[in-house]
């Protein structure tokens, strides 16, 4: 294939169904795709400022929500439908290029990394300013401790948050019901003709959900005459896996500061929206997550992190308790928990299992690299397990007992002089909602 191209894309307003066309095209023909996006409805039908203010937010959607389709075949040529201004085109070229970094690293193409979109030539009328900036926040939820941090704190902040998910699972249903708030939900029908075509052997990996999700929240949020879309998206989100051919591969691109600052700048720029998104937990380590999700027992029968739970198909029910994500979480909350409150939110002991071990010396820094998944720093697995290492109630479980002689010797004072607990880093944080997370201590 030589290129992908955006055909075109159409909302019904009555039914609140969005359809992204896609193609890939080359000498031997076209490999057309259509994915469905449905938005929540609000009670009252949209004014036509609004309806201009979504329509260009799911311009903005069609383009990024294409990196699903593009990686199929990674043609040399990204022709963009419209014109677009600076930023926005910034933030295109970014989601192609750093959002892809892993599948680009994966399946050796180095292309990928240098990918520049044609942008037709041309003006782009300036947007309406919409001030959304004091309506009530949208509050992503994903499901795990991280955005029931977040929900919690605007909650008991007084900011009245409105849960919102894409493709709500069983987790996120019973997390929304656990908080007792009402949620609103948006659903995402990929091409299955991808699946087809992956199952045929076309090029595939990891792509930058977020900034997806992250479109979506905000389409649903104008639609609603809500203000900011709030994301849990943490500190070490923005740190690189490895470098490669002097690019930085990182599996949480779009969860990470520059994304978050791509995606309020092209959301200024061509929606006209004053204060669009931003993530509350930005300067927080995970570690520092951990112990603020430890505050709020609400949730302990229904929150799961593990990306297993989260999968379109062959879902697993809750935590897998054998990945790196439910390794890392593990580590995490331990520190800060009663064991058997640990343990019962997973179904398991981790710590005791010795299985546990290789996984846990990649996230100690002692093998490999940081592993592709949300996890966090090596330094807070290394600050959690000296923390344990200090616990009678932890101490001698198995795993932290064979860590503990596995950690070199400097490993204790990088854990002693650690700022993990220290807010640091940039953020976008509007500067109503900085004291937020107060009210969880
Ligand atoms: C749940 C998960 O981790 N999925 C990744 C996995 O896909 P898998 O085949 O095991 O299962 P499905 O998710 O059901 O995907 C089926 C196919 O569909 C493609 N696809 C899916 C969603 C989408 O938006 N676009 C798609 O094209 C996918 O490629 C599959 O072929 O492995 C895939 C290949 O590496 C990953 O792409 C799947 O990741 C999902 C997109 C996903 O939702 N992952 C999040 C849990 C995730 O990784 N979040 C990151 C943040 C990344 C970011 O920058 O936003 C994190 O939490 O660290
Ligand atoms: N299905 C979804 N719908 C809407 N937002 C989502 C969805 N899944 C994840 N998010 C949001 O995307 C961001 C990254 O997701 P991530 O899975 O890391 O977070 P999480 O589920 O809150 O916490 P954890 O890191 O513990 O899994 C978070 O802000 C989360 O709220």
């Amino acid at each position: 294939m030589d290129a992908f191209t955006f055909p075109s894309y159409a909302i019904d307003l009555a039914t609140g169904e969005a359809l992204f066309d896609y193609a890939l095209t080359g000498p031997d023909g076209e490999q057309r795709f259509t994915e469905a996006i449905t938005l929540p409805l609000p009670a009252e039908p949209p004014s036509d400022e609004t309806v201009a203010t979504l329509g260009r937010v799911l311009e903005l959607l069609h383009v990024v929500a294409g990196v699903s389709y593009y990686k199929a075949a990674a043609p040399p040529r990204l022709v963009l439908p419209a014109p677009l201004g600076a930023a926005a085109t910034a933030l295109v070229t970014a989601v192609y290029t750093k959002g892809l970094a892993e599948y680009a690293y994966r399946n050796q193409l180095p292309h990928v990394l240098e990918l520049r979109p044609e942008v037709p030539a041309g003006e782009v009328p300036p947007p309406r300013v919409y001030d959304d900036s004091d309506r009530r926040p949208l509050s992503a939820v994903g499901g795990g401790k991280d955005s029931i941090v977040s929900l919690e704190a605007l909650r008991r902040a007084g900011f009245d948050p409105v849960p919102f998910s894409v493709n709500p699972n069983h987790v996120i249903v019973s997390v929304n019901e656990a908080s007792g708030l009402p949620a609103l939900a948006a659903r995402r029908r990929l091409d299955p003709v991808l699946f087809d075509l992956n199952a045929a052997g076309a090029r595939n990996g990891h792509i930058p959900v977020t900034a997806i999700n992250s479109l979506i929240a905000v389409a649903t949020a104008v639609l609603h005459g809500l203000g900011p879309v709030v994301m849990s998206n943490e500190r070490s989100a923005s740190d690189p896996n490895l470098i490669w051919n002097g690019h930085e591969i990182n599996h949480q691109w779009s969860k990470g500061v520059e994304a978050e600052g791509l995606l309020r700048a092209a959301l200024a720029e061509h929606a006209g929206l004053t204060e669009p998104y931003f993530s509350l937990l930005r300067s927080l380590s995970e570690l520092h997550i951990a112990r603020l999700f430890a505050t709020i027992d609400r949730y302990d029968a229904v929150v799961t992190s593990c990306n297993a739970a989260f999968k379109l198909r062959d879902a697993s029910a809750r935590w897998c308790r054998n990945c790196p994500k439910c390794r890392f979480v593990f580590l995490a909350m331990a520190p800060f928990m009663p064991r058997e409150r640990v343990v019962g939110i997973f179904g398991g002991d981790l710590l005791a299992d010795e299985a546990q071990i290789p996984g846990y010396r990649e996230l100690l820094g002692v093998d490999g690299h940081k592993p592709f998944e949300c996890v966090g720093e090596v330094e807070e697995s290394v600050v959690a397990l000296s923390l344990l290492a200090a616990q009678d109630q932890w101490r001698d479980a198995p795993v932290v007992r064979t860590l503990v002689e596995a950690v070199p010797p400097t490993a204790w004072s990088t854990a002693a002089t650690s700022d993990v607990f220290t807010p640091t880093g940039p953020h976008h944080i509007p500067t109503p909602y900085t004291k937020t997370l107060d009210s969880l201590t």
